[in-house]
């Protein structure tokens, strides 16, 4: 079994395998991670890996007290991967988004992928039918949009998400929600027409914690997997055995 572990900038989450199935899914909290994780090999005591992918505040230290339990791997750009890095700068290249990379080339073969991951950033990232993986795009998260328009200004409140059914928004909180949940929808509706002009076909990955949130506002019909990282790792993880 594999416990695979995605430090994000907003939450930490983890996900337990037998092979390719997914047996259950785990929120961490940062100052508690070592003891849940100590209790999820309790409960899985056949865990014999620890695969870690971060982009967060936490390195490999902050996992190295658990190494006498599990054997820990933490995924570094000196991994295997299986697509061809065509990015310019491929050291700064987010760990998350060459295993999102990794996990559409695998699970999709020989098609054309784009991955849209709606965390505390979105991400795109295009990878090619010949498996070369092109960049994409950065851009503000659900949250952070709607934090930057409270932090930045004297006037504008912070509000929890909601999802529009309005487009003109008639007060200060609606103006808000219309803003950043109509923007962020057409702005990732925007980018996959501007990925059609250049691609016929693509097949389409929308992941990350507000990708279910975003799915129902899109034009495009888009299935959203929230998991497809922790699933990624574990099949990044395979594809380094096997390639090592
Ligand atoms: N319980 C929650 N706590 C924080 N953010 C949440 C929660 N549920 C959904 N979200 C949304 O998910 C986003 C974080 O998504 P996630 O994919 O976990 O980000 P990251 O990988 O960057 O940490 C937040 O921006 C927020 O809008
Ligand atoms: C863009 C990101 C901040 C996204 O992080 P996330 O929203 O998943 O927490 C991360 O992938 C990162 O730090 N990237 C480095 C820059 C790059 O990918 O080019
Ligand atoms: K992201």
């Amino acid at each position: 079994m594999i416990l695979t572990i995605d430090v994000g900038n907003t939450r930490i989450k983890g996900a337990v395998f037998e092979n390719d199935t997914f047996l259950e899914q785990f929120l961490f909290e940062p100052n508690a991670l070592q003891n849940a994780i100590e209790n999820i090999l309790i409960q899985y005591p056949d865990t014999t890996h620890l695969v870690v992918a971060s982009v967060g505040k936490l390195g490999e230290e902050a996992f190295s007290s658990l190494a006498t339990k599990v054997s820990i791997h933490f995924v570094t750009h000196t991994d295997a991967f299986p697509f061809l890095n065509a990015y310019a700068t491929p050291q700064t290249l987010g760990i998350d988004r060459m295993v999102l990379a990794a996990g559409a080339t695998l699970c999709y073969p020989a098609q054309n992928r784009l991955v849209i991951d709606v965390g505390t950033c979105v991400t795109y990232d295009f990878i090619s039918q010949d498996d070369v993986y092109l960049g994409g795009a950065i851009s503000p998260g659900l949250r952070l949009r709607y934090e930057s328009l409270h932090n930045y200004t004297a006037k504008l409140p912070l509000l929890a998400s909601e999802c529009p059914d309005y487009f003109i928004g008639n007060s200060t909180a609606n103006s808000i929600h219309s803003g950043v949940v109509n923007g962020l929808a057409h702005e990732i509706d925007g980018f996959i027409e501007e990925y059609r002009t250049r691609y016929s076909n693509f097949i389409i990955i929308l992941t990350g914690g507000d990708a279910e949130f975003l799915a129902k506002r899109l034009k495009n019909t888009i299935f959203a997997n929230s998991n497809f990282l922790l699933e990624s790792l574990n099949q990044t993880f395979q594809y380094k055995i096997k390639n090592d």
